[in-house]
């Protein structure tokens, strides 16, 4: 199971963000894309989601598209909302707006493996930033995707539970068997 970027470039309006990106993730492999503001991080991952248009190819292999799950730095978050009813809407989509007991389980599961299932029935207006990421987070892996794209995902995060989510994204990865030498790779991003 791989993740391919082949010579990925992303324009607006002329003007290119990302030039010439190509780059392989394997199974069980966390990738870390560094580089300064404004050099295409972000643009690059809405092309490997699918989300952006782009020139160069984006394959999967070993898994669907839509097993991509992406998380985006703005998160759009829908105030009115409680957290339990945000991690579940990931889940109503496919669902066709019907909530199984079993779906609801599975929302509270996430939520108290990421540590904040005590959150489950406030509004997301009344809980902070960092926790609202951790709720996406959830939503997302209730799904069980094959690939996790997040962007950013603990820029609102205090150091304790950022080292918690890495340790959780390093738990994640184990789970799949690693090929190759797997791990952490960093990937230096200069942008276009
Ligand atoms: N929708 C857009 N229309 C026009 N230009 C855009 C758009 N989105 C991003 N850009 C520009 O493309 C470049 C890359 O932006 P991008 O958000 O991908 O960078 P980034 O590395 O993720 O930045 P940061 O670390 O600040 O989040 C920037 O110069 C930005 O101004």
């Amino acid at each position: 199971m791989r993740l391919l970027l082949e010579d990925i470039g992303v324009a607006y309006r002329g003007f290119a963000a990302v030039r010439g990106v190509s780059m392989e993730i394997r199974r069980g492999e966390i990738v870390a894309l560094l580089g300064p503001n404004g050099s295409g991080k972000s643009s690059l991952l809405r092309a490997a989601a699918g989300l952006q248009r782009h020139s160069g190819s984006v394959r999967q292999e070993g898994f669907l598209p839509q097993q991509t799950a992406f998380m985006p730095q703005d998160n759009g978050c829908r105030a009115a909302l409680t957290v339990l009813e945000t991690v579940l809407l990931g889940r109503l989509r496919s669902l066709a707006m019907r909530v199984p007991d079993g779906e609801v389980a599975r929302a509270a599961a996430a939520l108290a493996r990421l540590g904040i299932a005590a959150l489950a029935p406030r509004l997301l207006a009344e809980i902070s930033g960092g926790q609202r990421q951790l709720v996406f987070l959830a939503q997302l892996l209730c799904a069980e995707p094959a690939a996790l794209l997040l962007d950013e995902p603990t820029s609102a995060l205090d150091l304790r539970n950022a080292l918690e989510l890495l340790r959780l994204l390093q738990r994640l990865a184990e789970l799949w068997p690693k090929l190759g030498d797997g791990g952490l790779r960093e990937a230096a991003y200069r942008g276009g």
